[in-house]
């Protein structure tokens, strides 16, 4: 494993943002894992100004999502696909038909889970895989406990998670209370991994990455059965390490 050590969310956001751009570059047919919150904004900014100013082109690429949250619709203001339209999606040269986030509104979700993980095979895998991590060590919405076997699912969303995310919403009411998620087996096959962390908020999540065990209960240590991560964590993160 890999870690860049970055000043602040902006460095660390333009670092991630490098390494995307240079990927597409050389091999812009590839299939891009994507995640939402609010760490990879700055990274989605990078990527809308070097598009703008340096042309890097995106239509021939594919990108999936790794969760949605159920009973949104994609129109929703809350949905993370309205999230990708407005923070990426909308300011590239990207097609809708060449993106994928898991459907939250589908009538079967366990259908929409199957085919999901479908979907990515057909595409051939995910080439490099953008991450985020919760406080509680979640990565996609894959809380503490789940299987590192699993693969796209249906999960219920921890109380600390929904709590973190209201700040999104209007009311902790609002926040759905369960998500579809590429599941810990489906992050691990992706080739390469960037993990993102920023804030004091994660130093403690970042610390348990780096130093603890490995173990379902804390689902990000599944990365280190990984052989290509690259952290890339500001210094308030890194406050512990
Ligand atoms: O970046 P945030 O908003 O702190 O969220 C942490 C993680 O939780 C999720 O929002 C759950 O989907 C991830 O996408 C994200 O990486």
């Amino acid at each position: 494993m890999k870690l860049i050590r970055t000043e602040n969310y902006a460095e660390m956001s333009v670092e991630a943002g490098k390494i995307i751009v240079d990927k597409i570059r050389s091999n812009p047919s590839l299939t891009l894992g994507l995640a939402t919150g609010s760490t990879p904004k700055g990274v989605y900014n990078y990527l809308i100004q070097d598009h703008k100013a340096d042309g890097t082109s995106y239509q021939q690429m594919k990108s999936v999502n790794l969760d949605e949250y159920i009973g949104l619709k994609a129109q929703d203001t809350n949905s993370y696909h309205y999230f990708m339209r407005q923070n990426l999606f909308n300011h590239i040269d990207i097609n809708e038909n060449q993106t994928h986030i898991p459907n939250g509104a589908a009538d079967d979700l366990e259908q929409e889970c199957v085919r999901y993980e479908q979907l990515i095979k057909e595409l051939g895998g995910v080439d490099l895989q953008l991450l985020g991590i919760g406080q509680n060590g979640h990565i996609g919405f894959n809380e503490p406990g789940t299987p590192f076997s699993s693969r796209t699912h249906i999960v219920t969303l921890a109380e600390n998670t929904r709590i973190a995310n209201s700040r999104f919403f209007n009311s902790l009411e609002e926040v759905p209370t369960h998500a579809i998620t590429m599941g810990i087996a489906s992050i691990l096959e992706s080739k390469e991994i960037l993990l993102l962390v920023s804030g004091e908020k994660k130093s403690e999540a970042l610390l348990k990455f780096m130093n603890g065990d490995i173990s379902e209960e804390f689902p990000a240590s599944a990365l280190k059965h990984h052989q290509n991560v690259t952290v890339i964590a500001d210094r308030d993160a890194l406050k512990y390490i």
